[in-house]
């Protein structure tokens, strides 16, 4: 029950006198993988959906569902389910006849189709509910049905639109963890819109970020996180630093010296911005303990980059702490601009504003952007 799905050069116009909802969209999503689309409100996310879903003709281009091209099928042919932001359950049907559904408008017998209703129901642990009216549910009970419904049609392609966006934390955690236990037993394809990069972390094994119609980058969680292919991608993931220089020799070079880089990324010589998660920097108070990310450890002192604590913010019990380096903050490299680095530090020991820290860049997280 899973398929591949390729979206290979997709454009979608809603008409000539805007910018088109997306813009030559390559995506190619292995069978039985989870791609996240993220990307600010208004990039395309839900137009992607629908033009594979077939709710919306593609413009140009084509969608290619394990090698054919779909364009002639409607939405119910396409082997795919969806599930939206809200529920959309049908009001006049129980529990168990709203996820029967769709076995029902394909001629299965009622009372079949109420027994495979009910293993679905089990699925998304809703298992008893089945008699109640839809009404009677909470929004993470509604949103639940909801995909035992879409599951019930048995897609090879489950496309979620922000389904959880209204759940609260909680509820959206055990959501996540249902999406688990539904690839585990199901291994649907599954393209699941969200604006939150967390929930796409948590749930999916690839990213893709789309900004104004355009697919950015497609890549594995950590690729998307640590090696960026823009400075827009680094900073819709949340990346917080950004240091202009130059790769001369194998190393960048600015304000806060020269950082080694690691020989599998682009190293060639010219201007680069450097991007390095601000989980990954490793922080040392100077004549203190160690603290910061262990893997540095603390006698990792060679590449280390002295520098001064200018503001620190509490995240929840983890704190964001700004560092400047150069001529106002510490030592930096003669004739170079001041630069800033954001540290996040677990919690645990204490640093204060004004403290002196040394500062350490692992090779394996820095990545460049070409300028
Ligand atoms: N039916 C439509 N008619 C005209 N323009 C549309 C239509 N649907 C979407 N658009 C436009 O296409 C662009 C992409 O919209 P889309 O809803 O796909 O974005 P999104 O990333 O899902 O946004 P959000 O996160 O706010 O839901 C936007 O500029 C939007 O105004």
């Amino acid at each position: 029950m899973t398929s591949h799905l390729l979206l290979d050069g997709v454009s979608k116009r809603f008409s000539n006198d805007h910018a088109p909802a997306l813009d030559a969209v390559t995506l190619d999503v292995a069978a039985g993988s989870c791609t996240a689309i993220l990307g600010p409100s208004g990039s395309g996310k839900s137009t992607i959906l629908r033009v594979m879903a077939g709710l919306d003709p593609v413009t140009s281009g084509q969608v290619l569902v394990d090698g054919v091209d779909v364009a002639g099928l409607a939405p119910e042919r396409r082997g795919m389910g969806m599930v939206f932001q809200r529920p959309l359950l049908f009001p006049h049907l129980s529990v168990l006849d709203n996820v029967a559904f769709a076995d029902r408008v394909s001629g299965v017998p009622r009372a079949v189709a109420r027994v495979n209703a009910e293993l679905y129901l089990d699925m998304v642990q809703l298992g008893g509910y089945g008699r109640r009216s839809v009404r009677e549910l909470s929004g993470g009970q509604e949103q639940r049905v909801a995909i035992a419904r879409a599951l019930a049609a048995r897609p090879r392609v489950l496309l979620l639109d922000e389904p959880f966006s209204a759940l609260d934390p909680e509820l959206r955690s055990d959501m996540h963890a249902l999406i688990d236990d539904i690839r585990s037993a199901l291994s649907p394809t599954i393209v699941l819109v969200t604006h939150d990069r967390d929930e796409a972390s948590a749930v999916a094994d690839r990213i893709a970020v789309l900004h104004e119609g355009e697919l950015l980058q497609h890549d594995t969680v950590d690729g998307v996180y640590t090696r960026p292919a823009s400075l827009r991608v680094a900073r819709l993931m949340g990346g917080l630093n950004e240091v202009p220089g130059i790769i001369v020799d194998g190393a960048h070079v600015s304000a806060l010296g020269r950082v080694r880089l690691d020989a599998g990324r682009d190293v060639s010589d010219g201007p680069a911005t450097l991007v390095v998660r601000q989980e990954a920097v490793g922080v040392r108070a100077l004549g203190g303990d160690a603290f910061g990310a262990d893997a540095f450890g603390r006698d990792a002192a060679a590449g280390d980059v002295v520098g001064k604590v200018t503001g620190i913010r509490h995240l929840g019990p983890r704190r964001l702490l700004t560092i400047r380096f150069g001529a106002a903050g510490a030592e930096g490299a003669a004739g170079t601009a001041d630069v800033e680095l954001n540290a996040e530090l677990p919690p645990g020991q204490g640093v204060a504003v004004g403290s002196r820290v040394a500062v350490t860049l692992p090779p394996a997280a820095v990545s460049t952007v070409r300028a």
